[in-house]
């Protein structure tokens, strides 16, 4: 008899040439969706995780962590990870015990494709490659960060305005635009915190027009602690350029331009949002935190290279600008190669020679626009996802913590397959005063994602406190939280949490302490000192524009009846009678 599998087999498959066919509920066999990359999309609660070892009881508070997970086989049989929905996890540690949830973010892009039970947007920030029914929809998938601010969750990915959540119950509250003063087609995925200040620093490339148009625009915005915009300024860069993270010092904002360039002809054409030009430079612009003129922004440069994450940032005591991060020595981003290929395509090989050290480079805020720079110090390291002490960003620190690569060490090929995600097998800890390398091998069959540093309670001793760090087991599909003594990696992990299933490769998290949850709880109740925080009001500016020009036309269906119905400005453009909160948007 016919195995079950090679019954359900249907006659059409689910990709045909490169694009779904059908509807059947298959996702693709390529190397992203297989193994430990395969879709969970499991939403979930799970109350008292299992736990090996004592978790301290002075850390209390909740990890949060983001990852892309499709919620539909992709319209392209070759999408890529980044392409995924964004789903939120939080471990709310409390007293020695912890607790699991799980949820999507509802992104407009989401709530369209939920009604329609299938994928409906195409490429990665590519609209050309959407179906017609999402025709001038927000893109953004929400995947990258997920981060606290006053009170909320903000779910952001660099393609568009965030989406904010409630910290406790990870219900989705809408779009921000924090209250109608930010409104860019795009957002930062990594805005920085000035500790003195409390401050936001955020910015949004690519962000003129409708946010996938290829444009040099960028936006620089403050909001200060009372979440009262500050600062905004507008600047031009050199090409469509790639800013994925940033650096802030007491004076400066840093923006690391990788050569990897998007080009209207190319998204036109159906292509990719991104191609990496070998040939170009790694640009840095620095733009002063207050008071900045377009003119003001001053580039740096240096010889080609891939910009991963800052570690920390701060003026030294002669002025200059120290600027922290991985970058690494080819194109990480293998899926976006140059439009004009080598004869030699990239394989398995090459990109495993890839290495990622951390640079630190000084650069001096008198010198000349194109300045050419050098590194003034590499750590001899090969790695990623560095973090620090956050009470340090701006100010001189000495430890980094960040996931490491050491091919040195076994690795169970035939249990786990090609190390999804990349080889971080290694955890370590580091001192910039020591060169010390304090570090942990996880082990042949288990991989790292991003750390989180918690500060130790009533400690103000930068680095005092633990390191938290989810663990891949590679084997047998599952994962695990390390808690480890941030100044005592090699030590091994002090206590461990087990989840009984397997996340997604995530990018970023943060550790959110219990008592600031709380305060913002209090603040933000119905009649509390700020309020309830409100989702946006209104379209973005070039939703408006595109109403305006091509009425209700330029608007898929379930775009209108998902994200846009309801929303103010779109009733007096369209004379349609009376407002509708369908998608739980504030309409005063
Ligand atoms: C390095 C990460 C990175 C950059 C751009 C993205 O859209 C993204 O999505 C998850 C991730
Ligand atoms: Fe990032």
């Amino acid at each position: 008899m016919a195995h079950i599998f090679s019954l359900a087999t249907p006659a059409v498959p689910a990709y045909h040439e490169g694009k779904r066919s059908g509807d059947q509920v298959k996702f693709p066999d390529t190397g992203f969706f297989h193994g430990f990359n395969k879709p969970s999309r499991l939403e979930a609660d799970i109350f008292e995780l299992e736990t090996t070892g004592e978790i301290p009881k002075d850390i209390n508070g909740t990890f949060y962590r983001i990852q892309p997970d499709h919620q539909f086989p992709p319209l392209f049989e070759e999408d890529i990870h980044f392409n995924g929905d964004g789903s939120v996890s939080a471990f709310r540690f409390e007293n020695g015990h912890v607790d699991f949830r799980q949820r999507y973010v509802h992104t407009d892009r989401y709530k369209a494709e939920r009604k329609a039970r299938k994928s409906l947007l195409g490429k990665y920030r590519n609209p050309h490659t959407d179906n017609e029914m999402v025709k001038g929809i927000i893109r953004t998938a929400s995947n990258t960060n997920i981060i606290f601010w006053r009170g909320l969750l903000l779910a952001t990915k660099e393609d568009g305005p965030p989406f904010a959540m409630d910290p406790l119950t990870l219900e989705t509250i809408g779009r921000y635009d924090f209250d109608g003063q930010v409104d860019s087609p795009t957002f930062t995925a990594h805005p920085k915190f000035d500790p003195d200040t409390g401050e936001m620093v955020c910015y949004g490339y690519q962000a003129g027009g409708d946010g996938h148009d290829a444009s040099c625009d960028i936006v620089v915005y403050t909001i200060d602690k009372d979440g009262k915009k500050t600062e905004e300024c507008w600047y031009k860069a050199p090409f469509c350029g790639m800013i994925h993270d940033c650096a802030i010092t007491k004076n400066y904002l840093i923006l690391p331009l990788t050569p990897i360039k998007a080009n209207e002809e190319r998204l036109k054409k159906g292509g990719n949002a991104f191609a990496w030009d070998p040939k170009e430079d790694q640009w840095y612009g620095v733009v002063p935190r207050r008071n900045g003129k377009p003119e003001d922004i001053k580039w740096f440069r240096a010889d080609n290279g891939f910009h991963g994450h800052v570690a920390g940032s701060y003026e030294d005591d002669d002025g200059n600008i120290i600027v922290d991060l991985t970058v690494a020595s080819d194109n990480v981003f293998f899926f976006f190669p140059p439009d004009n290929p080598t004869p030699t395509p990239t394989t398995l090989l090459q990109r495993n020679k890839l290495v990622s050290d951390t640079y630190r480079w000084t650069l001096n805020p008198k010198a000349p626009t194109d300045t050419r720079i050098m590194p003034t110090r590499l750590y001899g390291i090969n790695g990623e996802f560095s973090r620090v002490d956050d009470r340090f960003l701006t100010k001189k620190y000495n430890h980094f913590w960040q996931c490491n690569i050491d091919p040195t060490r076994p690795y169970a090929f035939d249990k786990c397959g090609p190390p999804a995600g990349g080889l971080f097998n290694v955890i370590g800890h580091f001192e910039w005063d020591t060169g010390r390398k304090d570090t942990w091998w996880a082990g042949p069959t288990c991989t790292f994602q991003e750390p989180v540093f918690i500060p130790k309670a009533g400690s103000t001793v930068e680095g005092e406190g633990y390191l938290m760090v989810l663990l891949n087991h590679l084997d047998v599909l599952r994962n695990d939280i390390l808690i480890f003594d941030a100044l005592h990696v090699s030590q091994g992990p002090v206590a461990s949490v087990h989840l009984p299933v397997k996340l997604r490769l995530g990018l970023h998290g943060n550790f959110v302490e219990g008592s600031e949850i709380e305060e913002w709880e209090e603040r933000r109740k119905e009649g509390g000192e700020v309020g309830p925080q409100k989702a946006a009001s209104e379209m973005l500016p070039w939703q408006k524009k595109r109403l305006e020009e091509g009425g209700r036309e330029a608007f898929g269906g379930l775009t209108w009846e998902t994200s846009l119905k309801g929303l103010r400005g779109v009733d007096e453009v369209n004379g349609v009678n009376g407002t509708n909160g369908v998608n739980g948007h504030a309409s005063s």
